[in-house]
């Protein structure tokens, strides 16, 4: 794949400039400066009216690899996760406020610099941490039998569970009438809250949105995937010893059809075959046709893939069983494959009907690619898998829908005819399946005059069918404690705000000398995003903490960007120029002894992606136009990047000196950044000192009356 952006999509936003001169390694001055400036400005304003002008012309050009980083801030990418967890995703269905990793002091003044980035992987093995997890994060440690006893409040729209290692946590509830059934699926003991009448459920959601509590769970989930003692993947754990687990579930009638499933048309025009197979079977055994026996589902967590499988048992009007692939693989060899015995057995004394299975790759890994102990027990569990799809004639009537995010992990042979021969892509929505998916999910809900989906739709690139789900409940949450009867645009906007960054600490008390910190650190990396030639445009600087971070500098980038996925290796450099922005605003304003700790994110972010340029994006010349880092993922998409390297030693000495390279290039940057503009740096600083949050338009403004420098190189 091409990794330069296409021109097209990264000259939208900023209008038609072209920035291909030659590179020159010096600041200069002209007044196409002051246009460019305008026309940033401009951007930044329609970002934050969410009017993304020729969007439409766009919106073709490119999307799919679809990329989540709605805003972000401070700093970049993600901390590598253990490469080899042998369990990969059910990564948490949300844009995350990422957090990279502790710095070595936690007395550090920002904390954690955040960056917003789709999902990722982490390890399905561990459960999320917090005391608030999102709904379907719930649902899927219900579903591998983690969660031992709920408690709901009183009108149902809350709950607070016990986790099987006494973990305890709260859960928003969205209106989910298949939940009760799953709890007590899955042996979960389920009570309601009494007493505390009125007061207590208000209590409870205040406890939820109360700044310290809320969200922490955003930012350990991702502590926890930076390495940690590594458990043996999606294998049941000592804590889940002895404990009965359910096998599978078995649902006579979903009651819901493809109507349910908003956007992902292609998704369902692909399904409504398996439909057709299930509803006239006899068509095509008549012509000698083979009914396909399995379908996988391919998309990232929270698309809607158990939904679609749902709606396809509905649509065809017969019973649907369902298990997580997880619970087959138990402690004990043996157990697996004797669940997947059972499950067929039952499923074919029902047939037709569908047998959905969530997860698959954890137990469909290829064989023998595992870590550690337990692959005898995945392996017999494949095996069984495989000898009951195998066993079915053709026109069994058992349809085996199987969901994963990991395609590319799963063992070959489940791939082959007769098998999951059929894969069908249910990816994160675009702007209209957005704007479907939000309409789904207000029915029932008194929304005000003022919402346009079409424009909540815009600002939630990335956005999962889950995502918006949890966004619209956040929302009415919000309503509720506010004491409105509708839910207005301030409602969903700040509930955005919060699911992207996690809530604000506005009670946190800092010193004035954090403050002054945090706020050149801040405004050290708006500034250098601001005069980047081609960088988003800053949406939002806030010296408020949020989560574990001091402050948080939000760029908005495009939509198309956001939808394409590419980056242009000058964007990336500008990116670590961006990253680096903090560390060198400390250094000019406070000296280079003085320099803290906040800014080790940043670098760990910055090394990163240097490292991707040079090992897989073939931007460096030394190493050229090949990839050699093993398989990785897009540090954007906060996909970890394998650690296993397959070059030699002198290869690795050329790609340190090379990543050294590029990232002392975006440091000197940076660094003449910021001594030029010094005097806009001080005026930022200042104002986030008073004021505590700018916005853009705020900040650009300073740049128009002032004497700002593009920065061209
Ligand atoms: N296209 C959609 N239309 C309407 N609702 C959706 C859509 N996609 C997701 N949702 C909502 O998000 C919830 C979670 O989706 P679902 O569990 O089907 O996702 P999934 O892809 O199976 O995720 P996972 O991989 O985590 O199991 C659904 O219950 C549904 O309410
Ligand atoms: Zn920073």
């Amino acid at each position: 794949m091409s990794a330069t952006t296409n021109p097209l999509l990264s000259s939208h936003f900023y209008g038609d400039r072209v920035l291909l001169s030659p590179p020159t390694p010096k600041t200069t001055k002209s007044s196409l400066h002051s246009q460019i400036f305008r026309r940033k400005l401009r951007a930044t304003r329609s970002v934050l009216n969410n009017d993304v002008p020729n969007f439409e012309r766009l919106k073709s050009a490119q999307s799919k690899a679809s990329l989540a980083a709605l805003l972000f801030a401070s700093s970049i990418v993600p901390q590598a996760q253990a490469a080899d967890a042998p369990n990969l995703p059910t990564p948490p269905p949300v844009i995350q406020a990422q957090p990279t990793k502790p710095s070595p002091s936690d007395s550090s003044p920002f904390a954690q610099n955040l960056l917003l980035t789709a999902p990722k992987p982490s390890a399905s093995s561990d459960l999320p941490e917090g005391s608030q997890w999102r709904y379907s994060e719930f649902l899927s440690a219900v579903k591998k039998g983690k969660v031992e006893r709920v408690r709901f409040s009183k009108d149902g729209s809350a709950l607070q569970l016990t986790a099987v290692d006494g973990r305890r946590a709260s859960v928003i509830v969205p209106n989910d009438p298949d939940l009760i059934d799953i709890l007590a699926m899955n042996g979960v003991d389920i009570s309601v809250s009494e007493g505390d009448s009125g007061n207590g459920l208000f209590a409870f959601i205040g406890n939820l949105l109360f700044p310290f509590l809320a969200f922490a769970g955003l930012f350990f989930l991702f502590r926890r995937a930076q390495g940690g003692p590594g458990g043996p993947g999606g294998l049941g754990g000592p804590m889940d010893f002895g404990r009965s687990k359910s096998k599978f579930q078995e649902v006579p009638e979903t009651g819901v059809s493809f109507a349910d499933v908003a956007g992902a048309d292609q998704a369902k025009l692909e399904l409504q075959e398996v439909v057709d197979f299930l509803k006239n079977p006899d068509k095509y055994t008549a012509l000698g046709a083979k009914i396909p026996k399995g379908c996988l589902l391919v998309g990232p967590p929270g698309t809607g893939k158990t939904l679609l499988a749902r709606a396809v048992a509905g649509e065809a009007g017969v019973p649907f069983f369902s298990c997580a692939a997880s619970e087959f693989v138990e402690l004990f060899v043996g157990v697996g494959a004797s669940r997947v015995r059972d499950l067929f057995e039952k499923a074919k004394s029902k047939a037709p009907c569908i047998v959905f299975i969530d997860e698959i790759d954890a137990v469909g890994r290829q064989r023998g690619a595992g870590l550690g102990g337990g692959n005898d027990e995945r392996e017999q569990t494949i095996n069984q898998l495989l000898t009951e799809m195998d066993g079915f004639s053709g026109n069994s009537g058992v349809i085996v829908l199987a969901a994963t995010n990991r395609p590319d992990v799963l063992d070959s042979a489940l791939l082959r005819p007769g098998r999951f021969d059929r894969q069908v892509t249910v990816d994160r929505p675009d702007v209209a399946g957005r704007v479907k998916i939000l309409q789904v999910h207000s029915r029932g809900k008194a929304l005000a005059k003022d919402v346009d989906f079409e424009k909540i739709a815009r600002r939630t690139p990335g956005f999962t069918g889950a995502d918006l789900q949890n966004l619209m409940n956040e929302a009415a949450i919000l309503a509720a404690r506010r004491d409105l009867k509708e839910i207005s645009k301030d409602e969903i906007s700040d509930a955005l705000e919060r699911i992207i960054a996690g809530p604000e600490k506005k009670n946190a008390v800092v010193s004035e000398e954090k403050k002054k910190l945090v706020a050149y650190h801040e405004a050290g990396h708006a500034l250098v995003g601001a005069l980047m030639p081609e960088y988003d445009p800053v949406a939002k600087i806030s010296i408020i903490p949020r989560g574990q971070a001091g402050g948080l500098t939000f760029f908005a980038p495009s939509e198309e960007r956001l939808e394409s996925g590419l980056y242009s290796r000058s964007y990336l450099e500008n990116q670590m120029a961006v990253a680096l922005g903090g560390r060198v605003a400390e250094e000019v304003i406070f000296g280079t002894e003085n320099v803290t700790t906040g800014a080790s994110n940043d670098f760990m972010q910055v090394s990163r992606v240097a490292r991707q340029m040079v090992e897989r994006f073939g931007f460096s010349k030394k190493i050229g136009q090949v990839a050699i880092g093993g398989p990785g993922g897009n540090p954007f998409l906060g996909q970890q990047m394998s650690t296993q390297k397959d070059y030699s030693m002198a290869t690795a000495d050329v790609v340190d000196a090379e990543v050294r390279e590029l990232v002392d290039r975006a440091y000197s940057r940076a660094k003449q950044i910021m001594t030029t503009h010094v005097d806009i740096l001080h005026k930022l600083a200042q104002l986030l000192i008073e004021k505590e949050t700018v916005d853009g338009e705020e900040f650009m403004s300073l740049f128009i009356d002032g004497k700002a420098e593009l920065y061209v190189s």
